[in-house]
């Protein structure tokens, strides 16, 4: 380590905001720079991003993160990144973009995910990645490029995902983490590429597409000069690759944990519900959905289910508001609604309406159904907005208990972090729909944190994962928030409602998704067809 560097830089690109969080040694947290995120989402199910611009904002939050901690570049010790999740990073010659990336929320490959379910090897790959195939994935995108876009496929020498991409952007080396790696095209067991899972999915003729594995508690490489004329930072600094910012942020959130019982929800913009388990102690569900995310700890893995729109849901019931708002005049900040969710849940009845949040094209946990839709299910004309704003809560929390519920016993304690944990009231609906207390960390940036971790085990500032754990993460977990037993049992008896609803509608979205295709068909000059509901194509409990 560097004479007088003091500081970790963890960097988390989330979907909706790329954050620099600057900590001390010990994890303290000493600054944050924080840059909106931009994508875009097209009526096709497309959902891409700028490569380019993501490296700028990416570059920007470190020069404003030099603005606010002194001494930043001389500081820093090393430095992490983490990224969303799965979607498709395509880099070509010299080491340029091929096209903008697919991100996790696109849902074009869903007709190449059912053709693969139906493959000889599906069950092959599940039992090998742990990982039920979705349309988020780069597994299934790439495959679908393979047929529909092989011209994208044609250009790129390598397949990043977000954090490789900028990885590859602050360090010139193109690698992935042993997470991706693993429960997209490996086996969570050894955390290496797997043949079998790579011809499963169809692509043993794209096998050069996928870079080396690299640890980044075990391995740094230099800050190029170019990336450090565009971040602020000294040419050299260490650069670790950190695992994806699912498990990163359950790092940091505390769930990895001595004591039984204990799991991990992120309700951000995706939900993400998990448990530390050994690898051999892993539960491979008949459904075959779920993800197995290795954690930075040697034979340790996370069993995980994600539902894919947790706070999107509440984004989409504010942002509603929001336009119907405007046509009267201002349109309301988001930090204006969000601040008045507390009030709307005071004054509105738990449990009178269910809603089912699946409001991002589809779903991915505990059940993979790309035709998945969200909905409102018990409504009277008394019902007003407060109302639906509460179902969208719980609705949110209901997904955390379909979750877990797949994953055998309920946690007695959920260690919460994301947008949703900086509410008293959604925390209480969480802890009453799950029956487990949660606990919430001082610390607001879990993610980054968990990534500066990988760079202080790297550097050798801790000499093992658990060590830098009792430091950095043990001390700042707050009290324990108990259920509300009569809520509990009110939850209890609307959960049963909520899955039987979403078994059942699970032919009605097959039924409107058909229907929307025959729109485009029809659109493109094809004769019509009748269409009648028929039996559901949902995968899963
Ligand atoms: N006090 C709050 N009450 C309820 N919801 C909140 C609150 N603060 C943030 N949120 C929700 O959390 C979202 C942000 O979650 P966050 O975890 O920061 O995002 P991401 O998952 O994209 O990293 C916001 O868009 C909003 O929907
Ligand atoms: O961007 P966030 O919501 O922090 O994380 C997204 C996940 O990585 C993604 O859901 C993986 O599929």
């Amino acid at each position: 380590m560097a004479e007088g560097a003091d500081v970790l830089i963890g960097i988390d690109a989330g979907t909706s905001v790329i954050k620099a969080v600057a900590f001390d040694l010990a994890g303290r947290q000493l600054g944050t720079a924080a840059v909106v995120n931009t994508y875009r989402e097209e009526p096709d199910g497309s959902a891409v991003q700028s490569m380019e611009r993501t490296w700028a904002d990416c570059a920007k939050a470190l020069r404003e993160l030099g603005q606010v901690v002194d001494g930043l570049a001389r500081r820093t010790a090393a430095v992490s990144v983490t990224g969303q999740g799965d979607g498709t990073w395509l880099v070509g010659a010299g080491n340029r973009p091929v096209g903008d990336a697919w991100l996790w929320l696109d849902a074009r490959s869903a007709s190449t995910v059912r053709r693969l379910w139906d493959g000889p090897l599906e069950r092959t790959r599940f039992e090998r990645t742990g990982t039920g195939l979705n349309t988020c994935q780069q597994g299934a995108q790439l495959a679908h490029m393979a047929t529909v876009h092989p011209d994208l496929i044609g250009q790129a020498e390598v397949a990043l995902h977000c954090k490789d991409w900028l990885h590859l952007c602050l360090t010139g080396v193109r690698a992935t983490d042993p997470s991706e790696a693993s429960f997209t095209f490996g086996d969570f067991r050894n955390r290496a590429y797997d043949d079998t899972v790579i011809e499963a999915l169809g692509l043993s003729g794209r096998r050069h597409l996928l870079p080396p594995i690299l640890d980044g508690t075990m391995t740094t490489h230099p800050l190029t000069r170019e990336a450090a004329e565009a971040t602020g930072l000294l040419e050299g600094t260490p650069v670790s690759l950190g695992y994806v910012d699912m498990v990163m942020t359950a790092l940091g959130a505390g769930v990895y944990a001595r004591e039984p019982g204990v799991a991990c929800s992120t309700v951000g913009s995706t939900g993400v519900h998990m448990r530390a388990v050994h690898s051999e102690d892993v539960f491979l569900n008949a459904e075959g959905t779920g993800y197995v995310i290795a954690l930075p700890i040697p034979g340790v893995v996370t069993q995980v289910q994600t539902n894919m729109a947790a706070t999107l849901n509440i984004d989409w019931v504010l942002g509603t508001a929001a336009d119907l708002v405007a046509e009267f005049g201002d349109r309301p900040s988001k930090a204006d609604l969000v601040g008045r969710i507390e009030g709307w849940l005071a004054r509105s009845e738990p449990g009178a309406i269910l809603y089912h949040p699946y409001i991002s094209a589809g779903e991915r946990g505990p059940f993979i159904d790309p035709d998945a839709r969200a909905g409102f299910i018990g409504l009277s004309s008394g019902h007003r907005y407060p109302d639906l704003v509460r179902a969208v809560v719980e609705g949110i929390a209901m997904a955390a208990r379909d979750c877990y519920a797949a994953m055998g016993d309920m946690p007695r304690e959920l260690r919460l972090t994301g947008g949703a944990a900086r509410s008293r009231a959604l925390r209480s609906v969480l802890a009453a729909t799950t029956g487990a207390s949660v606990r919430t960390s001082s610390r607001d940036e879990a993610g980054a944190a968990g990534a500066a971790m990988m760079a202080a085990v790297a550097i050798k500032a801790f000499p093992t994962m658990d060590a830098c754990i009792e430091t950095w993460v043990t001390p700042l977990l707050g009290p324990a928030e108990a259920p509300d037993a009569r809520l509990a049992e009110r939850y209890a008896g609307v959960f049963e409602g909520y899955r039987t609803a979403r078994q059942g509608l699970a032919p009605v979205w097959n039924h409107m998704a058909a229907l929307r295709s025959r729109d485009v068909r029809l659109d493109a000059g094809a004769e019509p067809a009748e269409l009648a509901i028929a039996a559901g194509n949902e995968t899963g409990n």
